[in-house]
């Protein structure tokens, strides 16, 4: 008879007790302080599963973030890829999560090269994982822009030519391009207008479920990552300070500081 336990398969990316201790940028040349940007955090992050990650400015979100993508090694603690330890922080390994695991930053503007036209964007990473033939990225390349609802025109278009919402469209339909497990997104709507906000959520949303990836929500505002996540992790200076289902965080907050932000909360995007 089947285990049904081992027939789960594990989460695609595992922190497990992970610091990041970083030189302080504001300590005096003599004395080196130091920061711990991550304190302590362990979570998962499952296919088909959204996790919202919340907290203020400084609270650690970018540098876990970073470290999903295999962008920063953590000072201690354990990382585990789809069930194996990661042991080493080899240049193929860093790869091969960054191909699994992909991310979209908050801002499109910084994230597209400004000279290259979308098209040029899209086949970028097909080349260099040398994926397909010619003609096979080219049609892949269209797919991508029709599954991030734009229209194929838009390929001949340089990012400067596209408004804010448009291009980050562009940046996920990128941040797809290899087939990724998980893709990460950090603030990615800060930077957009209210307007078009919920659009690129709805968007994020539809696409993990089409496509059944792991999706990493990170906002410094919580109503807004209730609105995408079923579990959430509230971070504090580096260290999570609660971690739970949404609905269960939201029906009863335990941490006094996920209250705060409960408190501050502006309504609804
Ligand atoms: N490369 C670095 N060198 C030194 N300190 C850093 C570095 N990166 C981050 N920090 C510090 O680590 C802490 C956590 O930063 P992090 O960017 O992860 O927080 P955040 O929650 O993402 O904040 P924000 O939303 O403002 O980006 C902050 O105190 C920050 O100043």
């Amino acid at each position: 008879m089947s285990d049904p336990v081992k027939d789960v398969d594990p989460p695609v990316i595992e922190l497990k007790d992970v610091r990041v201790i970083y030189k302080s940028r504001t300590g005096s040349l003599f004395k080196a302080e130091r920061v711990a940007a991550v304190d302590g955090v362990s979570l998962a992050v499952w296919r088909g599963k959204t996790l919202g990650i919340v907290g203020e400015s400084g609270s650690g979100k970018s540098t876990t973030a970073k470290i999903l993508v295999g962008l920063e090694r953590p000072t201690s603690g354990e990382i585990w890829f789809k069930g194996r330890r990661i042991e080493s922080f080899s240049a193929p390994v860093r790869r091969e999560i960054g191909r699994v695991v992909s991310v979209v930053f908050q801002d499109p503007a910084t994230a597209l090269n400004a000279r290259m036209i979308i098209r040029d964007a899209l086949r970028d990473p097909l080349d260099v994982h040398r994926i397909g033939t010619r003609s096979q990225r080219e049609a892949r390349v269209r797919d991508l822009i029709r599954m991030v609802g734009l229209p194929t025109s838009v390929l001949d278009a340089l990012p400067t030519q596209l408004s804010g919402g448009q291009r980050q469209r562009v940046a996920i339909a990128r941040a797809l391009a290899l087939e990724p497990d998980v893709i990460v997104a950090d603030e990615p709507t800060s930077a957009l207008d209210v307007s078009v906000r919920a659009q690129i959520l709805n968007l994020l949303t539809d696409l993990k479920a089409e496509l059944d990836l792991g999706l990493v929500f990170i906002s410094h505002d919580i109503q807004t990552v209730r609105y995408v996540s079923d579990e959430i992790v509230v971070m504090n200076r580096g260290k999570v300070v609660e971690h739970g289902p949404s609905a269960d965080i939201f029906a009863s907050p335990r941490d006094d500081y996920t209250r705060t932000l409960l408190g501050a909360a502006p309504a609804l995007l």
